[in-house]
């Protein structure tokens, strides 16, 4: 087995996206599903390891942290996917949200890099860590103040880890706006989402494999993110 990389919320859309691409270009791989989606069994099938977690405490993590250890004492990268993009509006308790959001958008983030740097560095080659964040780190979200916050504090540990794991470590975030629809989006949503971004489609998955191919394939490229936003800056 190669070194792994590990892709937390693999079980669906983006992430499920990221582990098929990552397979078929002969990774080893290592990812989180909370939901047991029929698409785990695939996965499995593939070779991947699917481990089940839900980052709901301190102690979820941390036994996730050690399953990891159990599985491989190396790893090629980090792919910090696993996200709720969830809202005030939704949630009345403000404090819960805000403790969900900043937990899985910045402590999970936070515990598994400094558990598994040194995974990292077992071999010479240069390794990554990769950060989904948002677009929305640039400018807030009114409706979504903690899942943005959130998302902000994920940006910014961008830059602190590229710091203290340079040079064979790699740290860097991928800022996405609209990507793929949910299924419950209706058509008003969709065609008022669209117009947000100067490219007015909905993209897909494959603009973030791209992304991924360029920094996991670089050799200088660290403490920065890439924007991949259909030009919505500028709207
Ligand atoms: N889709 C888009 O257009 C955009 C996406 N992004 C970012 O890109 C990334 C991928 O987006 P997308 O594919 O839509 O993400 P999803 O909303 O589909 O969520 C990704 C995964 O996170 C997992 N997850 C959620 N909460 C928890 C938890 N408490 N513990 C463990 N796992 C959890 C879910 O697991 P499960 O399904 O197994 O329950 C889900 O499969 C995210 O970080 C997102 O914020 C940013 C901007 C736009
Ligand atoms: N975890 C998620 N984060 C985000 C999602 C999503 O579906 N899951 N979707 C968006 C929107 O596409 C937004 O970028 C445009 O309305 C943001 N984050």
């Amino acid at each position: 087995m190669t070194s792994p990389i590990l892709i937390t919320g693999a079980g669906q859309r983006i992430g499920l996206a990221i582990a098929h691409h990552l397979l078929r270009q002969g990774h080893d791989l290592i990812l989180s599903y909370r939901t047991q989606h029929a698409e785990i069994q695939e996965l499995e099938s593939l070779g991947a390891i699917c481990i089940q977690a839900n980052f709901i405490d301190n102690a979820s993590i941390d036994h996730f942290i050690n399953q990891i250890k159990q599985h491989t004492s190396c790893l090629r990268g980090i792919i910090h996917n696993a996200s709720s993009w969830d809202c005030e509006k939704n949630n009345p308790d403000f404090a819960s949200l805000f403790d969900d959001m900043m937990r899985i958008h910045a402590k999970v983030p936070y515990l598994i890099n400094l558990a598994c740097s040194k995974l990292l560095t077992v071999t010479p080659d240069k390794t990554d860590i990769v950060h989904l964040t948002d677009y929305v780190v640039e400018t807030g979200s009114p409706k979504h103040i903690a899942y943005a916050a959130s998302k902000a504090a994920l940006d910014n540990m961008t830059k602190s880890f590229a710091s203290k794991l340079a040079p064979q470590v790699k740290v860097n975030a991928i800022a996405p706006s609209l990507i793929i629809f949910n299924q419950n989006d209706d058509e008003e949503y969709k065609a008022k989402t669209l117009k947000k971004s100067l490219m007015e489609i909905e993209p897909g998955s494959k603009e973030i494999l791209n992304c991924l191919d360029m920094l996991l394939s670089s050799s200088y490229i660290t403490g920065r993110t890439i924007q991949v936003d259909g030009g919505r800056h500028l709207k």
